[in-house]
């Protein structure tokens, strides 16, 4: 619709920015550097530079319009144990961070890394009418910008924050931002996915050599769905926050304008996580298996429940386990174990859980059969058998030919060849049709064929 045509945008030194704020963003607010303690700041930059130095940064492969790619910046999941975060069809598994005060707990974080949890608390307090009051403690002339000073419903409970990091001097194709001519973007333009419905996203913002010349980082945002209203771009200076508050995220997209250095970002949100914590897809995996009986003597596998229902519900169990969880950790969830051990355990039971429900597929199909190796010994067998019979009734017929053939003595000549391949295609055909028979049945056993093809 647009054609070569830009949008108009404004940026703070635009005429009409506060307004455009007002009226149109006021679901953003800016909470500046200096209304955080000092002494914070210090301790969450070098968690940064730690947990990069780790080598805990990875771009992600996501899908975008049907393509795979790889994310620009560079990510890493912090949470509540257990928790996962979806967003364009990968799921990211958290390094948790200390659940509540139980600090004895295995956290996965160095105490190094720490700081980049505690911000969570720092952000999520943080109410706009206690503005006034924070300044006057923190420091004289800390001018925050929330132009709408619409109150807050109470403290979030951000239970994972995505931290980001890209040094835009090592990233040769960073795209244009396309509608306003914004310039090169770190982010596209997008929603925040599986989020709680209102939950307001708080973004602490971490650039590295701030004092060089060059452009600063900025993000960008636009009304979703809307050509007529101008974009708005807010500079960011190392340690400031912002905050997409009410339903700003869903009826607005925004966008990360790289800058010229390196900048990390600490996302905190509040996931909806109701399909997606360790304890759910655990207790959906006791719900399958509770179909599944094992004979304690012999150790044979029967399921209790042959309703329709029941055998759906845990075909779809299984293909959750498998694709929701499995699949995304063995993929990309996995290359974090060199940092963080959490995971690595509790998959392994998801796994054993999978392989029991495939089990239970198998006896599904073939209810009568045993399901596990002398299953398939006995298929094997079946096979042999199939393959020695035809053999020895080709031999059987072969002899019985002969036999008549010697029992006619001085046989006609043509009589006698006529019979012979008479005999001979006859007894082919039988065997052959009698091991395909066979070989039919053991497929149809293995659940390879269905009756169908049959
Ligand atoms: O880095 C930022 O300021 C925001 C990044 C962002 O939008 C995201 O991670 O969803
Ligand atoms: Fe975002």
């Amino acid at each position: 619709e647009l054609g070569d045509q830009r949008i108009p945008y404004l940026g703070p030194s635009d005429h009409g920015f506060q307004q455009l704020w007002e009226t149109s963003y006021s679901g953003l607010a800016l909470r500046r550097s200096c209304s955080l303690p000092e002494e914070l700041h210090g301790r969450v930059e070098a968690a940064l530079l730690t947990l990069r130095r780790r080598g805990c940064f990875l771009r992600d492969l996501v899908k975008v319009r049907d393509r795979d790619v790889f994310t620009a910046v560079s990510r890493v999941l912090l949470g509540q144990p257990g928790t996962t975060y979806r967003y364009l069809d990968t799921r990211l598994f958290t390094i948790p961070w200390p659940a509540g005060s139980t600090e004895t707990e295995t956290t996965g974080l160095g105490p190094q890394e720490k700081p980049v949890a505690e911000l969570k608390h720092s952000l999520s307090g943080y109410h706009i009418e206690d503005e006034e009051d924070e300044d006057q403690q923190i420091g004289q002339g800390c001018s925050n910008l929330n132009p709408a000073k619409t109150s807050c419903p109470g403290p979030a409970q951000f239970n994972v924050t995505l931290l980001n990091y890209m040094d835009p001097a090592a990233m040769s194709q960073l795209k244009e931002e396309p509608y306003y001519g914004m310039g090169k973007m770190a982010v596209g333009w997008h929603h925040d996915e599986n989020l709680v419905s209102l939950s307001p996203v708080a973004v602490y913002s971490y650039s590295c050599h701030e004092d060089d010349k060059g452009e600063g980082v900025r993000i960008g945002l636009k009304v979703a769905w809307d050509i007529h209203t101008p974009g708005l771009t807010l500079p960011l200076q190392s340690g400031d926050s912002y905050y997409l508050r009410d339903d700003l995220n869903r009826t607005h997209q925004h966008c990360v304008l790289a800058g010229d250095s390196a900048r990390f970002s600490s996302t905190h949100r509040v996931a909806e996580c109701s399909t997606g914590t360790l304890d759910y897809i655990q207790s959906r995996c006791r719900e399958a298996l509770s179909n599944l009986s094992t004979d304690p003597e012999t150790g044979t596998h029967s399921l209790l429940s042959l309703l329709p229902a029941t055998l759906q519900g845990y075909e779809e169990i299984h293909n959750e386990v498998e694709f929701e969880w499995l699949r995304q950790y063995w993929f990309q969830g996995q290359r974090y174990t060199r940092f963080c051990s959490w995971w690595a355990r509790p998959m392994e039971q998801l796994e054993n859980d999978w392989r029991e429900m495939e089990l239970m597929v198998r006896l599904h199909r073939d209810p009568l059969g045993p399901s596990n190796n002398t299953y398939y010994e006995s298929v094997y067998r079946k096979v042999c058998v199939s393959a020695v019979v035809s053999v020895c009734v080709v031999t059987l017929q072969s002899w019985a030919v002969g036999g008549t053939l010697v029992s006619l003595k001085q046989p006609r000549p043509e009589l006698c060849s006529l019979s012979l391949s008479l005999s001979l295609s006859l007894s082919l055909s039988l065997s052959l049709s009698l091991s395909l028979s066979l070989c039919t049945l053991c497929l149809r056993q293995c659940g390879v064929l269905s009756s169908n093809h049959i």
